[in-house]
Parts: C-alpha cells; structure tokens; sequence
C-alpha cells in the first residue's frame, strides 16, 4: 500500500481526532432562541416544537438560571404578543411595555453576563402578517419598511440588546439600521447581525405556530430568498457587508450548507453565523423518535456541518441540550 494512502494513522485516538477538526463546537459558539409572550406568567409548551415553550417575562429567572449555570452565553428573543392590537405598521413591535423591551431590560439586570440579541421583524406585530409595510397597490413599501424596521432595531439597543438581528428581508434595512444606531448613539454598543440568506423555506412551519406570524395572505417569496437562488444569496450577503453588517446569518441551516461556504468566502473577515430553524429541529427530534437516529449523535452531526461549513455562530434550539452534552 502506498504510504499516504493510509490516512487512518492520522484519527486512531480520541485526541488525534479532534485535531482533525478545523474548528469544534464549544459552548460560546450557541444562541438560544426564545419566543416571549404578553402574558407575564405564561410557560405554554408549543406542539410542534417539543421541549419549547412561550415564555411569560416573570417566568424568565427559573427558566434561564439554570441554563447560565451549565454556560448559556447568549439567547435570541422573539416576541409572541396575543393580546396586543396589530396594525398596518406593526406599532406593538416597539412598544415599551411589549414583552420582547420588557425582557431585554429585565435579562440585562439578571445575567449581567447573557449576551442577549433580539430578533427585529414586523410580522409578529402587524395586522396582515407579513414583514414589511404595503404600498397602496399591494407592493412592499421599500423605503418605509426599512425606516420602520430600523425604528425597532433602535428601540432594541436603547432597551440594552447587544445585538439587533433583523429578519424581515426587506431591500435597504441593514444600511437604515446601522444609520439609526449610529445616529442613536449605539452604533459602538450594538452588533447588527443581518439574516443576510433567508430562504423562502418549508422549515419555518413550527415557529409561525409558536410565534403566531403566519401571514394572513399570500407568502413571502417576494421577499424570502427563492431556495434555488445561489446567485441572490449571494449578492444578499455581499450588499450586506457593504451596507454595515457586523455578522452575517444564513437560514435555515442544513439545506443550505453551501450557501454557508459560500458566506464564509464572500465575508471573510465577518463572523458566519447559520439558523437550525423549527422545522429542523422538528425533524431531528420526528426522526429520533421514529428510531432513524440516536437524538444526540444526529444533533451533534447536523451542528458540526454547520462549524465545518464556516459558523462560530449557530441559533438552536438544541442549546440547552448542548450544555450538557459538551460536558459530558
Ligand atoms: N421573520 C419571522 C421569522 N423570524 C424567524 C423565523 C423562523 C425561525 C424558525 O423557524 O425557527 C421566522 C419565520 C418566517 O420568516 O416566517
Ligand atoms: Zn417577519
Ligand atoms: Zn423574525
């Protein structure tokens, strides 16, 4: 056998694998993501997201406290309001009373070490459900909608979040938002991370129950990315760097690993952050129980492809379960 055909002498021990990978999956490298309601006391488990629930403000402490412990190092806050009245422009997205302010004040003063990021869209807030405002003629509203989205992003920081991370694919709002940080004062005290690739994909399903944000008309493929579009990927991604993205996320994760590779090439000097969506960790768990897969072994080998890929960052619903898995 030709000498450097044998490549198994290179991974024989634990040690000497782990060696092998280019970068590993550690604690610091997960955010939690966390769908917060306007019902202060509420801790209702979502069906289709097993093992998630909404979250009352008042029952953050007991649910976060011990996850900080075992070194949760940062989540990411969704909004689920039922109670509020929604509009055209999504007025309950800044409301200094909704949940998702509430909390952000509130973890700040908990866990003064949480790195706490929100995410920013309108659809959780608006009366017709989608993620940017409508002309007259039924077209998006461009300029307006990025103006709206950065007037959340702002109030955001001004309530203490470490990052703004808007979601709602509208042309223009990475530039708008880092124009209304910087002119805010918080251009220095934010991270902006964009979801630069949001693909228009079938895996969104548990979170638009969980979140309440299905759109009460049409879809949202004029503004999600069509899932064949490498190309839109990436001019997204290079527009995003361009207009002040600090990190750049691709979304949903798994099926889209090449667009990750592709992130990573294009922002070179950017952190790559990916989403494992609802409907992923949905189909890990559908797939765990159905005895394709070990749980674990499964959710540690879809995370990894997301590290090998190009992530340090990676949004999952499984956070909880790694920090106790990466101690084991
Ligand atoms: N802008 C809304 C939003 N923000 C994050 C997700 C999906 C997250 C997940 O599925 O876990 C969605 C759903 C959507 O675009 O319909
Ligand atoms: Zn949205
Ligand atoms: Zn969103």
């Amino acid at each position: 056998m030709e000498i450097s055909s044998v490549l198994q002498g290179g991974y024989q021990h634990a040690l000497s694998r782990s060696w092998q990978a280019q970068r590993t999956l550690t604690k610091s490298m997960l955010m939690y993501p966390i769908f917060i309601t306007d019902e202060p006391d509420a801790r209702v488990e979502i069906p289709s997201l097993p093992g998630q629930c909404r979250w009352g403000v008042n029952k953050l402490q007991e649910f976060l406290e011990p996850l900080v412990k075992k070194g949760l190092r940062s989540v990411i806050l969704f909004g689920v309001p039922l109670h509020c009245e929604k509009d055209e422009r999504g007025t309950p997205a800044d409301d200094p009373n909704g949940p998702v302010i509430a909390s952000i004040r509130l973890l700040r003063k908990l866990f003064p070490e949480l790195y706490i990021a929100a995410d920013v869209c309108l659809c959780e807030y608006t009366s017709h459900g989608h993620c940017g405002l409508f002309r007259q003629d039924g077209a998006i509203d461009q300029a307006p909608s990025a103006q709206r989205i950065a007037e959340v992003a702002l109030a955001y920081a001004r309530a203490g979040a470490h990052c703004v991370a808007p979601s709602d694919m509208m042309d223009g709002r990475i530039k708008a938002i880092k124009r209304a940080l910087i002119d805010g004062g918080y251009g220095n005290q934010c991270t902006l991370m964009s979801y630069s690739a949001k693909f228009a994909s079938a895996l969104y399903g548990p979170f638009r129950d969980a979140a309440g944000s299905a759109p009460a008309f049409g879809d949202r493929k004029c503004y999600q990315l069509p899932p064949t579009a490498k190309g839109l990927a990436r001019r997204a991604i290079k527009r995003d760097v361009v207009e002040g993205a600090d990190i750049i996320m691709v979304k949903p994760a798994l099926p889209y690993l090449d667009v990750i590779q592709d992130a990573k090439q294009l922002a070179e000097d950017h952190p790559i952050a990916c989403y494992q969506v609802s409907g992923e960790y949905a189909m890990v768990v559908a797939g765990a129980r159905a005895g394709v897969y070990d749980l674990k072994v499964m959710a540690f080998e879809t995370v990894e492809s997301m590290v090998r890929a190009g992530c340090t960052l990676i949004l999952t619903y499984f956070t909880p379960q790694f920090l106790d898995w990466l101690d084991e």
